[in-house]
């Protein structure tokens, strides 16, 4: 069996040399239809489309995709040419957590918002979403959530329409997919209408996909104070980011929320456990995130320690510095450790 392997797919080399006959490592965006031509199967991060114009007249029948978000994937035609394909549902979620936890412990102590009297609304309530909310109440905050797929199977009890959170909220955080079309479309779910429609100069948070926010209604907003503030993650066009935005976020980093070694390896592992499935091959391998270097923290409280586990300024101060270095900051990321890799000493919380 053939694989080609995006080159910036952590511990993976060990596992899928043993797996596959043949392994070519190439850069996500470099896949080319004559690379991937002769090849058995894929495993892609975001920066490879699988689409026809990639995949047509080649022997793939195999796709992995390590991330959460699939939209990557034409999966209409990888239905007719009948490919199969995966993507690491939770992968990384938690670490996605870890970057709302810490960014809005930094919009208390910057920006003087009072956690305990603030209302957030989580737009998704997935994987991500719910753990947003987990952290959300841990920080004292009161929580709406939208969610319309899961208000139409679960019914209306536990949500709130989106016109509700837009009335009540000082925080409103985007965890949905990117869906083009259809009932549930997400493309450019908060434009001009939806950030008129605010009462409260909400913070924004965007780490979901950037083409959920209308940049320029975006933009606008923050200019007009419609919003008091915004946390991008995730922009349209990346890695041609929208400049003038970036320096007026709060915080503007490169699309790295999920960029946990614990995440990363999760990923890794339910991509080649889904390969070895497909194909029908046993192999024995482990994917384990390295040990934090300093597993011990001391601090006197316990938003001390979270911010010294991780602090998104490092990743958004880089951003501001260098962005064109965007998709650099990104494949040359220090995988940070997620909070249960350390062990907090002398917080007083
Ligand atoms: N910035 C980053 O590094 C990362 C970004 N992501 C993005 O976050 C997204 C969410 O991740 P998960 O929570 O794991 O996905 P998930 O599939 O577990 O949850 C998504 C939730 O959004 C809901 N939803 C769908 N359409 C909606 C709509 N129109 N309005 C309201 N809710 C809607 C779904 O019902 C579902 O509950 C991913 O699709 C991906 O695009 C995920 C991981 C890392
Ligand atoms: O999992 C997702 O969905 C994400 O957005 C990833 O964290 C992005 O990672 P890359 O695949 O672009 O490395």
């Amino acid at each position: 069996m053939k694989v080609i392997v995006d080159n910036k797919i952590p511990f993976i080399k060990e596992a899928i040399e043993k797996i596959a006959d043949e392994v070519v490592y190439a850069p996500g965006k470099d896949f080319t239809p004559s690379l991937v031509k002769d090849a058995d199967a894929l495993i892609i991060r975001t920066r490879t489309h699988c689409n026809r114009g990639l995949l047509e007249g080649s022997k793939v029948k195999f796709i992995a995709t390590a991330t959460i978000g699939f939209d990557h994937i034409d999966t209409e035609y990888c239905r007719e040419a009948g490919i199969t394909w995966t993507n690491a549902p939770g992968c990384n979620s938690a670490s996605v957590a870890q970057y709302l936890h810490s960014s809005l412990i930094l919009l208390q102590e910057s920006k003087g918002i009072n956690l305990s009297e603030a209302t957030i609304g989580i737009i998704g309530v997935g994987n991500v979403g719910s753990k947003v909310a987990k952290v959300a109440q841990e920080l004292g905050m009161r929580i709406l959530l939208n969610d319309l797929p899961r208000e139409d199977k679960e019914g209306k009890q536990n949500f709130s329409s989106l016109q509700t959170l837009a009335k009540e909220c000082n925080v409103l955080t985007f965890h949905v997919p990117l869906y083009k079309e259809g009932k549930y479309r997400t493309y450019h779910l908060a434009d001009t209408a939806f950030f008129q429609s605010l009462k409260q100069k909400p913070v924004i948070i965007n780490t979901s996909r950037g083409e959920v926010i209308e940049t320029d209604a975006l933009l606008n907003a923050l200019e007009t104070k419609l919003i008091s503030d915004a946390i991008i993650d995730v922009w349209e066009n990346e890695p041609a980011i929208n400049l003038t935005l970036l320096k007026k976020v709060f915080l503007g980093t490169p699309h790295i929320a999920g960029y946990s070694a614990d995440g990363k390896a999760n990923a890794t592992r339910m991509s080649l456990d889904a390969l070895c499935r497909y194909f029908n091959i046993q192999a024995d391998y482990q994917i384990i995130p390295p040990a934090p270097s300093q597993p011990q923290i001391t601090a006197e409280t316990l938003s001390d320690a979270y911010l010294q586990i991780y602090d998104p300024r490092q990743d958004s101060n880089a951003l501001k510095t260098h962005p064109e270095l965007f998709e650099k900051l990104r494949g040359d990321y220090p995988l940070r450790r997620e909070k249960k890799a350390y062990t907090i000493l002398n917080h007083s919380e």
